[in-house]
Order: C-alpha cells, then sequence, then structure tokens
C-alpha cells in the first residue's frame, strides 16, 4: 500500500541544525522507514539560496521516501498543509549568553509563525519548537494559534533528556540501552532539573544505587544542566547534530511511541500536574501513544527535587510575564 506523504515543514533550514536534520527527515528517521514526505524548507530571504542548494543535495542522495522539496520565505506557504513543524530558525547564542537573553532577538519570530501555523496548517498539525529559548518561544506560538489544540505546540528538552541519560550510563558503567524513566522537569535553560531519582539503571532504581549526592550535585546536574554552553565552549559553535538527533528523536517518539516500561522529557503546556501554574510550557515526564502524549502521573517529588522544580518553573514564570510585556502572547 503506498502511505499519503507527511508533509514536514523546517524552519531555519539552512542553518547548521537544519543540515544535520533535513537528511533524516528525508531518509524516514523521523515518522518511520516507511512514511514518504514532503519537505517544506522555510529561511528568510537571505537564507534562500544556502537552502536551495542544501535541497540540491537532497535530491542527489535520492532518498526513495522523498517527494518534493519546497523552498519559500513565505510562513503561508511554508506551512501550508503542515503536518509536521520543526521550529528551529532562530539566532543562536554565542559564549557568555544565556539562553533567555535570546528573547528579544527571537521572540518575535515565533508570534507570525504561530499564526500561519493557525491559517495555513493541516488540522493535525504537531510543532515542536527548537528556536531557544524554546519554552517561551512554543508559548509564543501556541498564543498565537488560538485554532490548533495547545497540546499540539511542545518544546524541545530531548537532547537534555539524552545527555542526562549519557551521563548516568557514563557513572554507572553500563549501556545507554540500561537507562529508563529519566526526567527533565522545567526550562530547557540552566535551571532545568534532570531527575534521576525515579529512573532506572538496568532496572534498579538509578539513586539508590549511585547513591552519591556530592555526583549528583556537583556533578551530574550542572553537567547536563550547562552541556549547551560547554558544547559552545569546545566546538565554538553551539550544538547542531546532537540538536538534530533529539528533533528527530522528539517527533519519533510522539508520533510511534514510548517503549513499554519507559518515558521520555517533552516541553508542553501544562495542566497543573505536579503544581507547574497551568498554561506555560514546561518539560515533564511523558508516555506517548498514537500520537498523543500523557504526563506520568504520581510521582513522589521529595523536598530536594521539589525546590529545584519550582526554580526552573519560576524561571518560566518570568519569560512568560516578559514576553506578555512585549505584547507578544
Ligand atoms: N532546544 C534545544 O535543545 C536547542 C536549541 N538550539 C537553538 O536552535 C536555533 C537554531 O540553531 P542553529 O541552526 O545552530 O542556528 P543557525 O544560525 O545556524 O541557523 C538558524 C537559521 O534560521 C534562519 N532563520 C532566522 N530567522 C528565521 C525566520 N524568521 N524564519 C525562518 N528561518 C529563520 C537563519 O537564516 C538561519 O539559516 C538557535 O536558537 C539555537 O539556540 C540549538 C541547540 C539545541
Ligand atoms: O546551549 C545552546 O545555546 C544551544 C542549546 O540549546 C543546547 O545545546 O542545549
Amino acid at each position: 500500500m503506498t502511505r499519503t506523504p507527511v508533509n514536514v515543514t523546517v524552519t531555519g533550514a539552512a542553518g547548521q541544525i537544519g543540515y544535520a536534520l533535513l537528511f533524516r527527515i528525508a531518509s524516514g528517521h523521523l515518522l518511520g522507514a516507511d512514511v514518504p514526505v514532503n519537505l517544506r524548507l522555510l529561511e528568510i530571504p537571505q537564507g534562500l539560496k544556502a537552502a536551495e542548494g542544501t535541497a540540491m543535495e537532497l535530491d542527489d542522495c535520492a532518498f526513495p521516501l522523498l517527494r518534493n522539496i519546497t523552498i519559500t520565505a513565505d510562513p503561508a506557504e511554508g506551512f501550508n498543509g503542515a503536518n509536521v513543524a520543526l521550529l528551529v530558525g532562530a539566532r543562536p547564542r554565542t559564549a557568555g549568553m544565556e539562553r533567555g537573553d535570546l528573547l528579544a532577538a527571537n521572540g518575535g519570530i515565533f508570534g507570525p509563525q504561530g499564526k500561519a501555523i493557525n491559517d495555513n496548517a493541516a488540522d493535525d498539525i504537531k510543532v515542536l519548537v527548537v528556536g531557544n529559548p524554546a519554552n517561551t518561544n512554543a508559548l509564543i506560538a501556541q498564543r498565537n494559534a488560538p485554532d490548533v489544540p495547545a497540546e499540539r505546540f511542545t518544546a524541545m528538552t530531548r537532547l537534555d533528556h539524552n545527555r542526562a541519560i549519557a551521563q548516568l550510563a557514563k557513572k554507572a558503567g553500563v549501556t545507554v540501552n540500561d537507562i529508563k524513566k529519566l526526567t527533565i522537569w522545567g526550562n530547557h535553560s540552566a535551571t532545568q532539573y534532570p531527575d534521576i531519582f525515579h529512573a532506572e539503571v538496568a532496572g534498579k532504581n538509578a539513586a539508590e544505587l549511585i547513591a552519591d549526592q556530592n555526583w549528583l550535585e556537583g556533578d551530574f546536574i550542572p553537567t547536563v544542566a550547562k552541556r549547551g554552553a560547554a558544547i559552545i565552549d569546545a566546538r565554538g559553535a553551539s550544538s547542531a547534530a546532537s540538536a538534530a538527533n533529539a528533533a528527530i528523536d522528539h517527533v519519533h517518539t510522539w508520533v510511534n511511541g514510548t517503549a513499554e516500561g519507559d518515558w521520555t522529557s517533552m516541553g508542553i503546556v501544562s495542566d497543573g500536574s505536579y503544581g507547574v501554574p497551568a498554561g506555560i510550557i514546561s518539560s515533564f515526564p511523558v508516555t506517548t501513544k498514537d500520537g498523543k502524549f500523557e504526563i506520568v502521573q504520581g510521582l513522589e517529588i521529595s523536598d530536594f527535587s521539589r525546590a529545584r522544580i519550582d526554580a526552573s518553573v519560576a524561571e518560566l514564570v518570568e519569560e512568560r510575564d516578559a514576553v506578555a510585556e512585549l505584547g507578544l502572547i
């Protein structure tokens, strides 16, 4: 049976994440090895020529699943009929900046794109915001798309999730395959809280197995939370291939489901669970099935975890208030 192609829009297609992302979408890693895709590359006018070059290379791969490529600087055309939208296009930070410092530069991008999604995307649109500050940019896009169900707007904390899994696996001396139920709470920023208290290492509770509070507080949490800055310091540019990989993972898991006995982390519109104010876009532990996600409920939150979740959520509330002040939501 021939499946109907899925329309996937990528903004910032000519940027470094775009270059690492598009070839994997076209080769079937985003949605599945049997799902044909049409690519819509949305750029600003200055980025169109480079996007055309990338499209030439995509052609040259002769990907069996890639049906057609549209390149445009017009958001209405870029999001026309989109089933999946990856909002990557935004300025990256450089050394010495926090991601929140990008709010003024990037916030203005996401209102018009949210509106264009509202007016042009397919009814089943799923949106992942990657451009920083991702949670609050996702909030801006969501608030500008009143006809789209709020839960279709998500922000990427999967890179943090994957980073935390890698660090925990190293410490425990196991492979990443043995790590389950890791959670990133809060903002994709230095205040995020990577939580190992419910995580499992080969079926055993991670915090009890590691039993090393100094490592947890002095090494694991800051290493994960500040990894983006460490990459900028080492590479001279912000994470690209790992960010693209996380975007692929995020959407693949959303569409195809979490594994039995595991969950993932996604920035989603809070319903008030775990005391996170309803309406802000915060990272939670979620399970996914049939293209829908649910927050994992009933986890016991210790005082240690509570203080860290609250601090990150307080930052998200501040960011929400700042963009409200700027008239972006
Ligand atoms: N959530 C996460 O975990 C991560 C987020 N990021 C963020 O992703 C964003 C993109 O990073 P890079 O690809 O490295 O940046 P880049 O500078 O290489 O590429 C950005 C691209 O976006 C385009 N662009 C700018 N405004 C646009 C608009 N209004 N519409 C469409 N395209 C537009 C630019 O022309 C450029 O080609 C940055 O904000 C970065 O901080 C990066 C890594 C991880
Ligand atoms: O740190 C940055 O600016 C880029 C990013 O979001 C990450 O690598 O997590």
